[in-house]
């Protein structure tokens, strides 16, 4: 994990560098804080009361190469008057493809067709055989509409969609306008969608908003994405929904807990197209988040304006 831990000293910064490939453990990374200034972390880092306790008074800048906030402690950071700096942006596109990618995936049913075809289930052409969900004449939904949503949009379109939709907690007329998607309920969402894609950050607010309230209201033909964070899906109840055929299939690039415990029943379904958390994992992508993380750390440590600061 690449996280550093920033003293400064009389002209320079005091690098403490997690250079191992590894999470670091709680009290390892607790004793390692102290006394530091700044601190570069990635999303898998919790950075909460006890942290920041331990790491002191010096602390000024928490910066997360990620664009995603819910591993940080907003109010704890906001009481403290620790800045925070992010990596909005710079993912955009790289999350938007594989999330076009993951949904073509799971609604062509690609991955169980290659292991059929490697493991000898590839007899004569049959005419329903591994037969998926096409995108021309969908209705495709959003849930949380900001960059990554209208990026995912603008890819699709070309795929003949013929009408998207969104919902969020507030109408965004300027990004909607980009795609030309119009708002909708949540309820309305869930029942007009023929693919919905989730693009919500993780809040109290969306925790669990997936759950067998929606997937029931859902087409039977639906397919269900998520790029954002497992904490929004209820996978009980999408585990149900998936295997009693409420919906045709689900293609996650996220869960809980991360990662998903290979034994986990969702593993065990055909229709349910599972990627170990990699929507933002381009060698171009993780360079530009690295950089702007770093840039964000420094800005923070002398006092400057952040590339992308959080405002708290
Ligand atoms: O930046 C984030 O929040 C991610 O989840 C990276 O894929």
């Amino acid at each position: 994990m690449p996280s550093f831990f920033c003293q400064k000293e009389m002209y320079e910064f005091n690098l403490i560098l997690n250079s191992a490939h590894t999470i670091l453990g709680c009290m390892e990374l607790l004793k390692r804080v102290k006394g530091c200034e700044g601190i570069l972390c990635v999303l898998t880092e919790k950075i909460d009361a006890q942290l920041l306790n331990a790491a002191g008074p010096n602390l000024k800048v928490v910066s997360t190469m990620s664009v995603g906030f819910d591993h940080l402690s907003l109010d704890e950071l906001k009481k403290r008057g620790i800045r925070v700096g992010y990596t909005p942006d710079v993912l955009t596109d790289c999350v938007a493809e594989l999330t076009v990618a993951l949904l073509l995936a799971t609604s062509r049913r690609l991955i169980e067709a290659t292991h059929e075809a490697k493991t000898g289930g590839w007899g004569t052409w049959r005419t329903l055989w591994l037969c998926g969900h096409e995108l021309a004449n969908s209705t495709v939904g959003i849930l949380g509409l900001g960059r990554i949503g209208v990026a995912i949009a603008e890819r699709l379109k070309p795929f003949k969609v013929k009408k998207f939709i969104y919902t969020d907690v507030a109408l965004r007329p300027e990004l909607a306008n980009m795609i030309e998607a119009e708002y909708v309920s949540l309820d309305e969402l869930a029942k007009q969608s023929d693919f919905l894609a989730i693009c919500c950050a993780l809040t109290p607010e969306t925790y669990g908003i997936c759950n067998w309230n929606l997937f029931s209201k859902m087409k039977k033909n639906a397919i269900f994405i998520n790029t954002s964070r497992g904490g929004v899906v209820n996978q009980e109840d999408l585990y149900e929904a998936l295997s009693t055929g409420l919906i045709a299939g689900a293609g996650l690039d996220v869960t809980t807990p991360e990662p998903l415990p290979t034994h986990h029943p969702l593993f065990t379904l055909k229709n349910c197209v599972i990627l170990p958390h990699v929507a933002s994992a381009s060698y171009t992508t993780r360079n530009s988040m690295s950089a702007l993380a770093a840039n964000n750390l420094l800005a923070g440590l002398r006092g400057e304006p952040m590339p992308k600061e959080l405002k708290l």
